[in-house]
C-alpha cells in the first residue's frame, strides 16, 4: 500500500535540501579504565599537497571533467556517488561506509568550516570524525572554500585531504555530474593529478563493488568501550562503526564491547543483554561470515538485535530475505521515512547504495519504515520478538535527530530482556570478558584498494 502511495508522490528533488540540525550535545559521567580506542598514530602519508595543480575527473564510458586539485598528489579510482547534504563533511568524509567510494557534493561550496580537531569526548570517541581518518577515496566539489571559519577547525579541507593522502577536485561542474549519475546510475570513476588523464595509459576502474570493504574497516579484535556506570552491555558487530553509533548506545547506559565482523557472535551472546550489528562499505553479500553468524544467533538466542543500515542488509540476509543494488544510491540528511507503525514520518540520515528488497521478507517479520521518495524499503522489525532495524541512521553524524528515539527503543527491550533473564548477572565481567578485555583496538589503517582484495 504504501509504495503504491510512495509511487504516487511526486519525486522530491535531490538538491531540494534541508538544513541538517543541531546535533544535541550529550553531557554524560566522565569515563574510567576506558581501553581500546586509542588508535596507533599514524605516519603522515608521504603524498605531497598538488594544491592548485591540474585535476582530472572521469567516469569510466562517461564525460570528463577538467578541474583544480586541492587535495593529495595522487591518482585514485572508485565508485562516484553523490551526497546531497548541506553540512557534515568532516562527517561524511569519516564514515567508513564510504570506503572506496568518491564522493561529489551537490551543495557547491565545501570547506568553509573548515576541518575540527581529533578531540575525543568522556567515552573516549572521537567527537567530530565518525572514525580516525578520511574513509571515502577522494572527493568532487564545485567550488572549494579555503578560507575557513568556525570555532572547532584546526585546518581547511585541503590540508586535511593532502595529510590524509585523499586527491581533491574542484573547480567542475557538479551539477552535470549529479544529472549524468542519475540517469546512468552510479559509475566508476577516476581523479587524476596533473596531465590530463590519459585513456591508454588506463590501469582500470577499481570497482569496490568488487571487494569486501567491511574486512578492511572492521576492528581486528575485540574492544570495549566502558561506560562506568553501565547497566548493561551489549555485544556490537563492527562491520565499519561510526562512532556515533557508540556514542549512541555507551551514553544510553551501556557498555559496548565490539567485535570483528565475521566473530561467531553466536556462541558469545550468552555474555551479552543485546546484540547491535553496525553500518559499513560495500555489497553485504559480501559478508557471509556475518550473515550465517547472525541465523545462528536468531535460531539459538532470544537476545534483542538492532542493526543499522549495512546492519539492517545483513540481518536480512540472514532472515532469508534479499538485497538488491539502487540506481544511484540515497546518500542525504533530509530523506523522509515512514514509520509504518505509527504513520509519523521522519526525516533521516541516509547512505547507502544497496538496499532490502521488500518482497522477500519472510512472514515473521514485516516492513518498518518506508521511503517517502523512493518507496525503497527502510527498516524491518520482526513480529513478536525484540529485533529490529533500519535502512537509514538515526545516530545521524551528520543529520537530524529524529529518530534518535530508536536507541531508547533499543535499550528498552535490552532493559526488558535483561530483568527477564534466568541468570542474575551484576554487570561484572566474565573471565570471557576479561579476556576480550585485556586487548586493545587493533588499528585499522585506510589502504589503497586494488581490484585483487
Ligand atoms: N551506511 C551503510 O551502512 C551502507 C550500507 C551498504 N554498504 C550500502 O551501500 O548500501
Amino acid at each position: 500500500m504504501f509504495s503504491r502511495l510512495a509511487a504516487r508522490l511526486p519525486k522530491a528533488s535531490a538538491l531540494n535540501g534541508v538544513a541538517a540540525r543541531q546535533v544535541r550535545n550529550l553531557s554524560q559521567p566522565a569515563i574510567t579504565g576506558s581501553k581500546g580506542r586509542n588508535m596507533p598514530a599514524r605516519e603522515p602519508r608521504t603524498t605531497a599537497a598538488a594544491t592548485g595543480a591540474e585535476a582530472t575527473f572521469t567516469i569510466r564510458d562517461g564525460p570528463v571533467f577538467q578541474g583544480t586539485a586541492f587535495g593529495a598528489n595522487t591518482n585514485i579510482s572508485g565508485e562516484a556517488v553523490f551526497t546531497t547534504s548541506l553540512v557534515g563533511y568532516p562527517e561524511s568524509m569519516t564514515d567508513p561506509s564510504y570506503r572506496g567510494q568518491i564522493l561529489v557534493f551537490t551543495q557547491p561550496l565545501i570547506g568553509n568550516y573548515g576541518v575540527p580537531s581529533n578531540e575525543r569526548d568522556e567515552f573516549n570517541l572521537l567527537k567530530y570524525f565518525e572514525s580516525p581518518h578520511i574513509q571515502c577515496a577522494g572527493i568532487v566539489v564545485s567550488d572549494v572554500a579555503t578560507q575557513y571559519s568556525h570555532w572547532t577547525a584546526v585546518q581547511s579541507l585541503g590540508e586535511w585531504c593532502a595529510s590524509e593522502g585523499i586527491p581533491a577536485i574542484s573547480g567542475v561542474d557538479t551539477r552535470a555530474i549529479v544529472t549524468y549519475l542519475r540517469e546512468q546510475g552510479s559509475s566508476l570513476a577516476r581523479i587524476s593529478i596533473g596531465d590530463e588523464y590519459d585513456a591508454d595509459e588506463d590501469e582500470g576502474f577499481i570497482d569496490p563493488g568488487q571487494i569486501n570493504l567491511v574486512k578492511r574497516v572492521s576492528t581486528k579484535a575485540p574492544f570495549v568501550v566502558t561506560n562506568p556506570n553501565a547497566k548493561f552491555h551489549v555485544a556490537l558487530i563492527d562491520c565499519g562503526v561510526k562512532e556515533n553509533i557508540l556514542r549512541s548506545l555507551v551514553s544510553r547506559g551501556a557498555s559496548v564491547t565490539v567485535f570483528p565482523y565475521n566473530y561467531p557472535i553466536h556462541k558469545v551472546a550468552d555474555n551479552f543483554d543485546g546484540v547491535f550489528i553496525s553500518n559499513g562499505p560495500g555489497d553485504p553479500t559480501h559478508c557471509q561470515e556475518t550473515v550465517y553468524n547472525l541465523a545462528k544467533l536468531m535460531e539459538t538466542s532470544p537476545i534483542p538485535i538492532m542493526g543499522i543500515c549495512l546492519g539492517h542488509q545483513l540481518l536480512a540476509l540472514a532472515v532469508g530475505a534479499k538485497t538488491i543494488k539502487l540506481k544511484y544510491g540515497n546518500r542525504a540528511h533530509n530523506i523522509p521515512a515512514l514509520d509504518l507503525t505509527t504513520g509519523q514520518c521522519h526525516i533521516t540520515s541516509q547512505n547507502h547504495g544497496y538496499a532490502v528488497d521488500i518482497s522477500t521478507l519472510p512472514s515473521d517479520f514485516k516492513e518498518y519504515f518506508v521511503n517517502l521518495n523512493d518507496g525503497s524499503n527502510e527498516g524491518m522489525m520482526h513480529k513478536t520478538r525484540p529485533i529490529f532495524s533500519t535502512q537509514f541512521h538515526p545516530e545521524a553524524k551528520g543529520g537530524p535527530m529524529d529518530s534518535s528515539y530508536l536507541f531508547d527503543k533499543y535499550m528498552e527491550n535490552v532493559e526488558l530482556f535483561k530483568s527477564n533473564s534466568q541468570v542474575y548477572r551484576d554487570n561484572r565481567p566474565t573471565q570471557f570478558m576479561i579476556d576480550i578485555l585485556s586487548k586493545e583496538r587493533v588499528g585499522v589503517e585506510p589502504t589503497p584498494l586494488s581490484n585483487a582484495a
